[in-house]
């Protein structure tokens, strides 16, 4: 294997000097920039059952699972558990949760029969998309209600009835964003980039998610769809969606929008790249492997680089389908013109970084140099982002390296060599790696963006923070789903309660009886939490059990986790977040 056999010995020996004796401008003392911080990561740890599972959850039910309207309860119980659960800690206020116990009142007797049955299924799976993109309740009860209202069985006015207008709003809002794309005649590379611009700017951007996780649930039920349009929709996604996925930090949404859209649009070529990936996939990840520790110990055994920097880390990746797949399409190169199918990525840590110091891009120009002797650089690929950045303020020193042997060609392996500091900018900063990919390079923009998304944060937060004074319990509640149906708060669910609850949801009064009678263990007339939270356990092993729900249910167990940590949805997850837990 031609990996990198020369070693450091062979590198122009380290000159030994005294840090200024190397040329560098002195370290400003102390740490002199405001270093910004990384923001913290978002936290995704909803719980992946609901707040009232237990080990006894899955033991068989005292009472057999409720038949007709007992079942319907169930059903919004069930569903409502789950989906407060994914929603990540801070986000499920009292308000919250109250807004989508209404919202899937209303929607889910609206649903049930719809689309051969699996209209529920897919509303359902869009409201779980959203919220793993870590929307709050306002969002996630939008998408559900959306898909209400495509299906004909509610109306907005309804909407503005039972749940409020800024919901009503939020569904204007993505129903406007529908039919933007149909206003363009020609879906060229120019009109794309200005609508993925013009959703971003006018409309809310809460609205543009909504939308997002809409896109993918027709992508993902594309073949019910006769072919010409299957192609229309898959073009748009590719060109618009995937991209604004991007743009707004939505990674993994993302790729699974380009893959869906690339195997409908190419399916030939698709499966081209991906034969041809995965034929080159063992080898390949060895090389990389290989290289990486070889230069890893060149760079760590050269003395002149040592005196700049005090770490220096090594990350390599092997390209993905839908990536090279990208490349193919955008110029028409062959696989194997693709020059950064091998990647690696060498993140230096100077001692002194960033501000005036000239430390960074020297220990990157150094990293050169040191890779140029052990390596077979390939001549006129190379890019030096450091000596001259990007207008978006990327920075970054590229080289592309041949790593054939003899008689055995191979694809080229791309070196990306930066600082820290550079490093944080390419990802979480204007030049972040989500709106370069989002095809949003202007850092004025980006501000711009961000900013949206905070003031949409602001105004989420307005309406779902909740009022100390509004709440009977004083937000003291063991059990979000049984305080809900518990109108009174006092601390039972009377045959009342449990009526008007069945008859939000399209059953007869008598089934609220037999309901009754099925839960109330001691026959006292009136539900206490003890025999709510039994309850509660068989809707969990019924769920689990149904076939019916398979799908479903593996979507749901299936948690995307699909925000990246510096994409715009992160900042405002974390804003509102924030803003919820000062209230
Ligand atoms: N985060 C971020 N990464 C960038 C940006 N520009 C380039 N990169 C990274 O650098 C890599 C190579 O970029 P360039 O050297 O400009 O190469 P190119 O002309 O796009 O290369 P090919 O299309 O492969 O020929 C990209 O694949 C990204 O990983 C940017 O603005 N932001
Ligand atoms: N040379 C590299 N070494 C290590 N990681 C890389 C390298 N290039 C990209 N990455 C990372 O790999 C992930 C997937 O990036 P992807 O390959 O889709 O795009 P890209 O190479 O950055 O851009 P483009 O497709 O425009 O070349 C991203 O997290 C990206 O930062
Ligand atoms: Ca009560
Ligand atoms: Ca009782």
């Amino acid at each position: 294997m031609a990996t990198a056999a020369t070693t450091a010995a062979a590198v122009p020996a380290g000159r030994h000097q005294h840090r200024h004796h190397l040329g560098l401008r002195p370290c400003p003392n102390p740490r002199r920039l405001h270093r910004l911080r990384l923001p913290a990561s978002v936290a995704f740890s909803s719980p992946s059952a609901p707040s009232t599972s237990s080990s006894s959850s899955l033991s068989a039910p005292a009472t057999p699972p409720p038949e007709g309207g007992g079942r319907l309860v169930a059903e919004l119980v069930g569903v409502f558990n789950e989906l407060t659960g994914r929603m990540g800690e801070g986000l499920a206020t009292t308000s919250s949760s109250r807004l989508l116990f209404r919202a899937l009142k209303l929607a889910l007797p609206a649903l049930r029969d719809g689309d051969g049955g699996q209209a529920l299924t897919r509303a359902l799976a869009v409201a779980a998309t959203l919220a793993d993109l870590q929307m709050d309740a306002e969002v996630i009860s939008a998408g559900i209600l959306r898909k209400a209202l495509d299906a004909g069985t509610i109306s907005m006015s309804d909407v503005e009835a039972q749940i409020g207008t800024g919901i009503a709003d939020l569904l204007h809002e993505s129903l406007r964003l529908k039919v933007a794309p149909s206003k363009v005649d020609v879906l060229d590379d120019e009109s794309a980039s200005s609508l993925r611009k013009f959703f971003l700017s006018y409309y809310d951007i809460r609205a543009v998610i909504l939308e997002l996780s809409l896109k993918l649930d027709t992508m993902r039920h594309l073949q019910y769809l006769p072919k010409h349009l299957q192609r229309v929709k898959s073009l748009e996604v590719m060109k618009i969606y995937a991209p604004l996925a991007h743009a707004v930090g939505a990674g993994n949404l993302s790729l699974e929008l380009e893959d869906l859209s690339f195997r409908y649009l190419f399916p030939h070529s698709y499966d081209h790249v991906d034969q041809w990936l995965r034929n080159r996939e063992a080898e390949c990840k060895l090389l990389i492997n290989a290289y990486k520790a070889q230069l890893l110990q060149a760079l760590k055994s050269d003395d002149e680089l040592n005196e700049i920097v005090q770490d220096i880390s090594i990350e390599g990746r092997y390209k993905s389908r839908f990536s090279t797949m990208k490349k193919l399409v955008k110029d028409g190169r062959k696989p194997e013109e693709v020059n950064d199918i091998l990647g690696l990525r060498i993140i230096l840590d100077p001692r002194c970084d960033g501000g005036s110091s000239d430390w960074g891009p020297r220990a990157c120009h150094r990293t050169h140099e040191i890779i140029r002797a052990l390596l077979k650089e390939v001549p006129g690929r190379t890019k030096d982002y450091v000596t001259q950045p990007k207008r978006n303020g990327y920075q970054s020193l590229h080289v592309a390296i041949d790593v054939s042997e003899p008689g055995k060609t191979r694809p080229l392996m791309e070196i990306q060599i930066r600082t820290k500091e550079m490093h944080r900018i390419a990802i979480g900063g204007e030049a972040s790696h989500s709106l370069y990919k989002g095809g949003l390079t202007d850092p004025g923009e980006a501000k711009r963006l961000k900013a949206i998304m905070l003031a949409a944060a602001e105004l989420a937060a307005h309406r779902l923070r909740d009022l100390p004074a509004s709440d009977h319990r004083g937000g003291e509640c063991k059990n979000q789903a049984f305080c809900l149906i518990d109108k009174n708060g006092d601390g039972r669910i009377s045959i009342e309660e449990l009526t008007e609850v069945m008859e939000d949801l399209g059953a007869e009064g008598e089934d609220a009886m037999a309901l009754m009678h099925l839960l109330d263990a001691n026959s006292d007339g009136s539900l206490s939490f003890d025999e709510f939270e039994s309850f509660q356990r068989q809707v969990e092993l019924m769920r689990s059990l149904e076939d019916r729900d398979d799908h479903y249910t593996k979507i749901l167990k299936d948690k995307l986790q699909t925000i990246d940590s510096a994409g715009l949805i992160h900042f405002y997850r974390k804003e509102l977040g924030d803003k919820l837990l000062v209230s």
